[in-house]
């Protein structure tokens, strides 16, 4: 299997997301659980999106995950990598988005990194180097609350330069709008002047048609789908792109089973899908500060969900508004409170299919991230869309048989997310 585009995505959500969007834009793809083993037969494709859990772990581990994700990239054909983060930019200052970038781009005999996370499908705009989420500057968007990298700064060429060792420049609206030539030569006079990664502002799909076709002439390039769109358009435009695989139909063929829902994510668009889902079937609101504390608040929410889900599908949510977030980690530490819910909502997941759970939609990038770990999936097959960002997959290679899931990042979809994902799972 010779690959084109090599993605390495920080969580598995961003990765499902990136290849759904590869996949809309003409590449054939696939979407593997960290580098998969060589025994996994994986169907010819032209992109593979390797899915890491590399968001929020020290830099040194995200930069030895995604290096080794590189070269496997690489030997498989890859001429771009491409580093798939989070298109509202979602990091600490010492997170990860500079360092891995650094890393590949030294991987790639050095030069420049084109980096913008605009996703204008879901309202992330890049003006300036300063990133908008709908309305509102990054850091007056929910954002500003998020339970492990609350974002505090709208201006990416800052907050990327207080995670990088080179200096970041800026690609703005000016040069996209005068076309490939304009950004090109703003590149080029930046990695002149020494700068080592640009951030580069994109309003409307074509400014990011533009940025594609510039970041696909370098070997790594660090965005969010939009990214991921122009890099694709570009591919299929050089006509190196082969045509047919497996359809949406085929990767939606049912599975049968029962179906339940788990959230980990505290986004205001989560709470309120919660909120929404309530309305049609039954909801458990975990008690974070029971499970923290060691109480047997997993075993009580499996047999909750066991008593009901023959009769249809069940929500298990951890999600809390951002006042009960903050006392929670008040008490225990932000990293231990999110990490001792993710490992919770993991097993209540296992569970869950171990009691016959064959359809599966997880909302939260970390919660997905552990509960795809602890169901040893790897790899998935991308379907049809059920809302921006949001693919129905098909697990590849699945011990416990073939399964379809969701993985929702806490940001997306609309209010009726989880009936609409169910009932594009049969
Ligand atoms: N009630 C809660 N209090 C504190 N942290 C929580 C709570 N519920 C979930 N979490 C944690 O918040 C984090 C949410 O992150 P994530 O799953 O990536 O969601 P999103 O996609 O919205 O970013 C996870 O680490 C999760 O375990
Ligand atoms: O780019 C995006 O916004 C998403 O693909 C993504 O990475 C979301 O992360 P989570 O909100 O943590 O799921």
């Amino acid at each position: 299997m010779a690959i084109l585009l090599g993605s390495i995505a920080d969580d598995y959500t961003g990765a499902s997301d990136l290849a759904n969007t590869l996949t809309k834009n003409g590449l054939r793809t696939v979407q593997t659980v960290g580098i998969p083993d060589p025994s996994l037969a994986l169907p010819d494709v032209d992109a593979v999106v390797v899915s890491l859990k590399i968001r929020s772990v020290p830099a040194p581990d995200a930069v030895a995950a995604a290096t080794s994700a590189e070269q496997w990239l690489r030997q498989r054909g890859a001429s771009h990598v491409f580093y798939k983060i989070c298109s509202t930019f979602d990091s600490t200052d010492g997170g990860n988005i500079g360092p891995v970038t650094e890393a590949l781009r030294d991987a790639a005999g050095g030069g420049i990194v084109l980096v913008t996370p605009a996703f204008p499908e879901t309202g992330r705009t890049v003006y300036l180097g300063h990133l908008f989420v709908g309305g509102q500057p990054l850091n007056e968007s929910p954002l500003k609350d998020h339970p492990l990298n609350p974002m505090h700064d709208a201006n990416l060429v800052r907050v990327l330069a207080r995670q990088s060792h080179g200096a970041v420049g800026l690609i703005d609206l000016n040069a996209i709008a005068a076309g490939p030539g304009a950004v090109k030569a703003r590149l080029e006079a930046l990695r002149t002047a020494g700068v080592t990664a640009a951030i580069a502002d994109a309003i409307f799909e074509r400014h990011l048609e533009t940025l594609g076709e510039i970041a696909l002439a370098t070997p790594v390039s660090t965005g969010a789908s939009g990214l991921g769109l122009g890099l694709a358009r570009a591919f299929v435009r050089s006509g190196r792109v082969s045509s047919g695989g497996s359809t949406s139909a085929d990767v939606i063929r049912p599975v049968g089973g029962l179906s339940a829902i788990v959230a980990g994510s505290c986004s205001k668009a989560t709470l309120h899908q919660l909120d929404v889902a309530e309305r049609s079937m039954p909801v458990l609101r975990l008690d974070p500060e029971k499970l923290l504390a060691g109480a047997d608040e997993i075993a009580a929410a499996i047999s909750w969900a066991g008593d009901r889900i023959a009769a249809g599908p069940v929500v298990v949510a951890a999600s809390a508004a951002p006042e009960t977030v903050s006392r929670l980690q008040s008490l225990y530490g932000r990293e231990a409170s999110g990490h001792a819910i993710e490992t919770a909502t993991s097993i209540i997941s296992a569970e869950l299919v171990a009691r016959g759970v064959r359809r599966l939609v997880v909302a939260g990038g970390e919660t997905s991230g552990a509960a795809v770990d602890k169901l040893s999936i790897p790899a998935f097959l991308i379907g049809p869309e059920i809302a921006p960002g949001v693919p129905v997959l098909r697990t590849v290679g699945n011990a416990q048989g073939d399964m379809l899931l969701a993985l929702k990042s806490g940001n997306f979809g609309g209010e009726d997310f989880f009936a609409a994902a169910l009932a594009m799972m049969h």
